[in-house]
């Protein structure tokens, strides 16, 4: 294996994770992306970021982008090389939109665009090597396949399927304007919860497939959650008390991710989105993103 290109040009779109009771495993692709160009040189790495994270991020061999991409290259049996990135962001940190995920997988399609034999690094070997990165597979698989995505794992390791999406389904993005890292938001989880509150969360996953598919009459009924909104309250009210208004108003509103951002699965009218930003959210109305990440040319 070699590196065959010079130069690639990636974009990555952000993922809501969970939906509510698909905890670690439903997902979906957000219109708002990043862009990473990559150049290998013979010089040492260096990273320069526009946008979201810059001044917070490393600027070399630590970035995140720079270590999924190295352990592309490592798993293909290519060399390593210098490497020159320049990151457009546009997907915040921290939000619960899935930006860790994102940066992982840019850099593995950055890795799979240099190589000699793209096919070395085939989409399972992606979705297990971001899956590795996260520890869980719910926001790569929306950000390698785009779309609503299920994703599990077994003995093989973690696989993905698509979930066809109504039209209706448009989702909205309430972002506050602090961060909470996702390692913060799964260490107040506990680890085992009562059988009953799993068994209604199994019941309204599946419920939710069937909203997100055409029923969306059930999409309130089918976003509820009883295994890891409830505990992360304490880390993150104020979202908790605008999930819990949404929803009382009739609203789909989740837990974006591991918070603190919240995503209704509808689009949220005027007057709710005005109310919203002058409460501090930033309103998205970021579209879904049906295509995952790719190589511009
Ligand atoms: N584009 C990026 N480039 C480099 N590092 C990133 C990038 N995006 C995210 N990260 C790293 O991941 C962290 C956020 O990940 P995480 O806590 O999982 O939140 P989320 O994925 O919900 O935004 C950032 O603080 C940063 O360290
Ligand atoms: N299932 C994970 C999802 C984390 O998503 P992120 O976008 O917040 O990183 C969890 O709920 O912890």
């Amino acid at each position: 294996m070699r590196i065959a290109r010079e130069q690639v040009r990636v974009r990555v779109p952000a993922t809501s994770a969970n939906l509510g009771p698909g905890f670690d495993a439903l997902g979906l692709a957000l219109g708002v992306w990043d862009e990473v160009t990559v150049r290998a040189i013979t010089g040492q790495t260096r990273v320069s970021v526009e946008g979201e994270g810059n001044g917070d991020v490393p600027d070399g061999e630590d970035h995140l982008v720079v270590r999924a991409l190295r352990l592309g290259l490592e798993t293909a049996g290519a060399p390593q090389a210098g490497l020159d990135l320049t990151c457009r962001n546009a997907i915040p940190h921290g939000r619960g939109m899935g930006s860790s995920a994102a940066a992982v997988v840019a850099g593995l399609i950055a890795a799979r665009g240099l190589i000699s034999d793209p096919e070395a690094l085939d989409e399972s070997v992606l979705l297990a090597l971001a899956t590795e990165f996260e520890g869980h597979p719910d926001n790569a698989a929306p950000a390698l396949f785009g779309g609503a995505t299920v994703a599990w794992e077994d003995a093989d390791g973690p696989h993905a399927a698509a979930i066809p999406l109504a039209p209706e389904v448009r989702p909205s993005v309430l972002v506050p304007a602090d961060s909470l890292a996702t390692r913060s938001a799964r260490q107040v989880l506990p680890e085992r919860v009562p059988h009953r509150d799993a068994a209604r969360n199994a019941g309204r996953a599946a419920l939710l497939v069937l909203a997100l598919s055409g029923r969306t009459d059930l999409l309130l009924a089918a976003t509820e959650d009883r295994i890891h909104q409830g505990y992360r309250s304490e880390v993150m009210p104020a979202t908790t008390e605008a999930v819990r208004a949404l929803r009382e108003a009739g609203w789909p509103a989740v837990i974006s991710g591991a918070g603190p951002s919240v995503l209704v699965l509808e689009r949220l009218d005027r007057d709710t989105a005005q109310t919203l930003s002058r409460h501090g959210w930033r309103v998205l109305d970021p579209g879904v993103a049906t295509q995952g990440a790719h190589l511009l040319a």
